[in-house]
């Protein structure tokens, strides 16, 4: 039985793709795009030594997504892909497996079957990659301006895995190195090498930009969205007015509270917290700490979101105001700008809304008002 061993590629900076969070590590349908790229090679059963090559600078994000998966300590790369397997097959070099299949950890929707295709055909060829075959008109142009239809018959787009036997693979980058080749079929292609194709898949494409990934976000079944919900009572007493998802109504009565009393900040501070399960507002603000006497309720809410983000994307948030007075329709504009401003989100994602109880129960009687809100994040770290 051949021993096979497999390089996934990760030591790129993703120029292309752009970001503080390169593209390898990004987060990808609950976990990452590297980590998905390694487990369909760890997954297929057939592999010896799973190696992993990676930027020095990455090591902590690198950690952070695959430590757990009990490989050998990742190869650092070079300064271009044909560098970074060139370093993963001389790390190989003293295993010396049979036979090696590259792929670049920006493919994370390989298939198995794509991976035993090339696996399979390895064992009558000298190289093998997937490959699909060219299904659009290619067109040349100068300028922005087509010059030419290039004829399309026998072209085929590359793609990951591809398969050598081991001993040709690192003789012929070892033959290639200095030169500027962007697969692995071209530096065995160079030493007369023949590269068979066979069939890949039309999801095996690369993760090239953020589309890509939003692609392959659909593909895998939509992101880690969560939501949270939140609700909140104040009593009203005399006063002057009371403050609303972060607007001063002029009332005769307040809110009264700890805080600034503000029912609708409340209530979608705890649904932000609920949605990534950090505890409620009573936990972070505990109404016994004079810190928060009279405090403004936005730092609340600020305090929440900054939670949310350090983990993802807050997508949108609903609130609705339970009373009879005072009417919520002249605020309501004001209120979404002030809560989009908190929380630095667009107003288009921010909604306050309003209802009567028939002036049944407490918010009927106006003895208080009720505030219940949700909200939806996305989680990508
Ligand atoms: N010096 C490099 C450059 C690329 N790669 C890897 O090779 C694969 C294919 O490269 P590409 O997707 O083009 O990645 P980047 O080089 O990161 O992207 P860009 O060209 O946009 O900078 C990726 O998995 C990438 O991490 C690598 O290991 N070492
Ligand atoms: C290896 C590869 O993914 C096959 O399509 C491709 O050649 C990588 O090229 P890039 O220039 O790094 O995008």
């Amino acid at each position: 039985m051949p021993r096979h061993a497999a390089v996934i590629v990760a030591a790129g900076t993703g120029e292309r793709f752009g970001g503080s969070l390169p593209k390898q590590y990004r987060p990808l349908a609950g976990s990452s795009v590297l980590r998905r790229s390694v487990e369909a090679f760890r997954a297929s059963g057939r592999f010896g030594d799973i190696v992993v090559v990676i930027r020095d600078e990455h090591r902590a994000l690198y950690d952070a997504t695959a430590s757990d998966l009990g490989l050998p300590d990742p190869v650092i790369g070079g300064a271009t892909r044909q560098d970074s397997v060139r370093a993963a097959l001389e790390w190989l070099a003293s295993h010396a497996p049979d036979g090696v299949l590259v792929h670049d950890a920006a493919r994370p929707l390989v298939d198995q079957d794509t991976i035993a295709r090339v696996l399979d055909a390895l064992e009558t060829a000298e190289a093998a990659i997937a490959a699909v075959p060219v299904v659009d008109t290619i067109k040349r142009a100068e300028g922005g301006i087509a010059s030419g239809t290039v004829d399309r018959s026998g072209l085929w787009q590359a793609q990951t895995p591809q398969g050598f036997r081991f001993a040709t693979l690192l003789a012929a980058h070892r033959a290639a190195a200095g030169e500027s080749l962007t697969d692995d079929a071209a530096v065995a292609e160079r030493q007369g090498i023949a590269v068979r194709i066979v069939e890949g898949h039309v999801d095996n494409f690369k993760i090239t930009t953020e589309a890509d990934l939003t692609r392959a976000e659909r593909l895998l079944g939509g992101a880690d969205i969560r939501t949270g919900t939140g609700f909140d009572v104040h009593r009203l007493v005399p006063g002057d007015g009371v403050i609303l998802c972060g607007v001063h109504i002029p009332h005769p009565f307040k809110l009264d509270g700890h805080s600034d009393a503000d029912v609708g900040l409340h209530a979608l501070t705890d649904a932000l917290l609920g949605a990534i399960g950090a505890g409620d507002i009573g936990q972070h603000f505990p109404p016994s700490d004079e810190r928060w006497r009279g405090a403004d309720s936005a730092a609340f809410l600020a305090h929440a979101a900054s939670l949310v983000r350090a983990r993802g994307t807050i997508l949108n948030v609903d609130v609705t105001l339970m009373c009879e007075r005072p009417k919520i329709g002249p605020n309501r504009a004001a209120m979404v700008a002030r809560v989009a401003e908190i929380l630095q989100l667009d107003p288009e994602r921010v909604s306050v809304k309003a209802t009567t109880t028939e002036r049944l129960g407490f918010t009927g009687r106006e003895e208080g008002i009720a505030a219940q809100a949700s909200a939806s994040v996305r989680i990508e770290r």
